[in-house]
């Protein structure tokens, strides 16, 4: 359906996204992943047509968008990361003002008004003014601005950032229904690993303007097939603790948490001697020591050095 070919973005010296290839079928949920400023936003913005790449091609069943974006307008659905509504007007009179810009009137409207406040459950709350709203439910309604002319590429931009945790399920939920009701191909940005874990077939993962990973999330994770990832837990920490872990040359990574430190190491090496002997030696209390299955976040620190959320 859509292609993006050694597409790249740059401001003045710097390059916010660089040689990116990737491409979306017909019927998916791709999730692009990244951290903040990886160059997600400018991405989407050159293949929804509204930034012109600087070198590379965006195309859309098989012809380019840069010089004819007509075809891809008609049928795409953004939902941007600030949220674009009118803070005076309802619900419903938000969804009229923006159905009249896609060009919908009458009859069509209404019921397309009616059927996108079902979906992003919001009905009872049509007559509503829209800053009385909490930020979850301004969200879903940006995303129901979004689905007013049934598009049949939908494009989220991180619509879950700063929301309640039922809005963000709700929002989950009904990005999955969309896709299996209504067959909406969906390109789903975040930097939250989980929501894409939960909700994409194949990932793409951005860093720094550059694309360095993707795939299945099972191809993803087979990158950390050499490796494993062991969760310690303990009430609290010391500095010599983490210091013994550091200087173990068979961990080749540490990262602290409030309630845990992760550590990577060699898939056949038996390393739970060790910390129970660094435990000792250091006064800490374990209260747990747990193998993991990789996690795409494992992933990126591998490929990056750094965690997602950094
Ligand atoms: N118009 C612009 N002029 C100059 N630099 C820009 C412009 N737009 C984006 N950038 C820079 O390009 C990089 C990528 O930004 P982008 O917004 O695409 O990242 P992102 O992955 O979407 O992150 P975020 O979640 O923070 O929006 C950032 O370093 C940003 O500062």
């Amino acid at each position: 359906m859509l292609e993006l070919v050694d597409l790249s973005k740059k401001f003045k010296q710097f390059y916010a996204v660089k040689k990116v290839n990737m491409f979306i079928e017909e019927g998916e949920i791709v999730g692009l992943l990244g951290p903040n400023g990886a160059g997600k936003s400018t991405a989407i913005s050159m293949l929804s047509s509204l930034t012109e790449p600087t070198e590379g091609d965006v195309r859309f069943r098989n012809a380019s968008i840069i010089n004819s974006p007509g075809p891809i307008r008609k049928v795409i659905g953004m939902v941007p990361q600030e949220i674009a509504l009118y803070d005076d007007l309802t619900a419903q009179e938000n969804l009229q003002f923006f159905g009249r810009i896609y060009r919908l009137s009458g009859v069509e409207l209404k019921e397309r008004i009616d059927e996108v406040l079902q979906l992003i459950g919001l009905a009872e709350r049509r007559k509503d003014v829209v800053k009385k709203f909490s930020g979850g439910m301004k969200r879903r309604l940006n995303i129901g601005v979004a689905l007013l002319h049934d598009p049949e590429l939908i494009i989220m931009d991180e619509p879950t950032v700063g929301i309640d945790p039922q809005s963000r399920s709700y929002i989950l939920e009904t990005v999955k229904r969309l896709n299996k009701e209504k067959k909406m191909t969906v390109l789903y940005t975040s930097h939250y690993m989980e929501e894409v874990e939960f909700l994409c077939d194949r990932i793409y993962i951005m860093d720094q303007g550059n694309l360095i990973a993707s795939g299945t999330q099972e191809e993803i994770k087979q990158i950390l097939s050499t490796e494993k990832s062991v969760s310690i837990q303990a009430a609290r920490w010391n500095e010599s603790f983490i210091h013994s872990l550091q200087n173990n040359p068979t961990i080749s990574r540490v990262t602290t948490e409030e309630s845990a430190v992760t550590v990577i190491v060699p898939k056949e090496t038996n390393v739970f001697g060790t910390i129970l002997k660094y435990a000792e030696e250091t006064g800490i209390e374990l209260t747990s020591v747990n193998v993991q299955t990789p996690t795409l976040e494992d992933v990126f620190l591998h490929l990056t050095g750094r965690a997602l959320r950094d």
